[in-house]
């Protein structure tokens, strides 16, 4: 007799909408035990596997590309492997995806739904989507990736609705309403929210949902992934966004660093889509994580300790729209060396 199919849920949502947040809290559920992890991330630099607080055999890496794009082969691959571990007698009773905040979800669903081998070991248990209610209603009115994210959902979750106010949260959801009939809208705070809510969703179905929705997955079977119209550079997306990642061998001051970025949310945040760093800060036993989403500077984290086997050397990943990266670059030295200078002068 054959064995049960795994269901995998794909986790998804425009970039730092809070999807690594919110799978570190639902990993944590009893229920999700023997939950595998499959994290994509986009640009040179991945660093989510560093802050998922759980890098074990089971969480596996697709790195430095976008799921949607060149990586697609690896997420097969990667599927394929679990499931010969599955096979051989390992417990994997579920695997969440999660993909890249840029991703198009109709050429994995595609292919989630159409690999002979995927599909004979897996059963897809729906696709999950972080909607920002901060930066949300800009996304979407920008980012074709987020509109269609919005639309293929089975479950739609609104984050960060602590920074926004109620009128902006309702106006987000009745906007993703109207984009996606059929998919419970729910809420979730720091990632907060019982998984029952999320897994569970059956098969993707087309019904009751836009049209385009069809239209897209349609397109994609035709395509195949020889065609996908970019899936030469893992880099690049449309031709303005284009990310890259900093790598810093001495300690950093916090003072630079933190003013520089609130500068750059401020001033540039419209084309600052993300900004991700582990920092080594001088003066800091502890790693310390920054997020910056578009105009919004998240407050910084202090990780309990240095992940094992990476050296303690900072490091900050950039994806940007429009904007040069000599801007950031030029930007972040001029603050650093005020602040060195004003340490200088401060000690000196
Ligand atoms: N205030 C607030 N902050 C949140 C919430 N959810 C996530 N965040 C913060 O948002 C930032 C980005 O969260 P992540 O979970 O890294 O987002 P992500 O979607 O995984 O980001 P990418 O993988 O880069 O696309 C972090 O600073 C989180 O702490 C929330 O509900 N409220």
């Amino acid at each position: 007799m054959s064995r049960a199919k795994i269901p995998v849920t794909v986790l998804t949502g425009f970039l730092g909408a809070g999807k690594t947040t919110l799978l570190n809290r639902l990993l944590k559920a009893p229920e999700m035990a023997g939950t595998a992890v499959l994290i994509n991330e986009f640009g040179e630099i991945g660093l989510d596997h560093l802050l998922v607080e759980r890098l074990d055999e089971d969480t596996v890496l697709l790195n430095a590309g976008c799921l949607c794009c060149t990586v697609r082969g690896d997420l097969v691959r990667a599927l394929r492997d679990l499931a010969v571990r599955a096979e051989a007698g390992q417990e994997i009773r579920r695997v969440v995806v999660e993909t890249t905040g840029l991703a198009d979800p109709a050429p994995i669903l595609q292919t989630l739904m159409s690999d002979p081998v995927v599909l004979s070991a897996y059963v897809l248990d729906g696709v999950v989507t972080l909607v920002d209610a901060v930066a949300g209603r800009h996304t979407l009115d920008t980012q074709v990736e987020a509109v269609k994210q919005a639309a293929m959902a089975d479950r739609i979750v609104l984050t960060k609705t602590d920074l926004a106010t109620a009128e902006e949260a309702e106006a987000l959801a009745a906007r993703l309403r109207a984009l996606n009939p059929v998919a419970p809208l729910l809420r979730a705070v720091g990632g907060a929210i019982p998984p029952a809510a999320l897994l569970g969703a059956g098969g993707f179905d087309t019904a009751g949902r836009i049209p385009e929705v069809a239209a897209w997955l349609a397109a994609e079977a035709h395509h195949g992934h020889h065609h996908h119209g970019h899936h030469h550079d893992p880099n690049r997306h449309d031709a303005g966004i284009h990310a890259f990642g900093l790598v810093f061998d001495s300690p950093l001051a916090w003072d630079g660093i933190a003013t520089w970025l609130e500068m750059l949310a401020l001033t540039r945040g419209d084309s600052v889509l993300r900004v991700k760093g582990l920092l080594n800060i001088a003066g800091e036993d502890r790693p310390v994580v920054v997020h910056g989403v578009q105009h919004v500077f998240h407050p910084p984290v202090r990780l309990a300790a240095w992940p094992e086997g990476h050296d303690r050397r900072s490091r900050i990943t950039f994806v940007l729209r429009n904007l040069p990266r000599a801007v950031v670059e030029e930007g972040m030295a001029a603050f650093l060396s005020a602040a060195a200078e004003k340490a200088r002068i401060g000690t000196g």
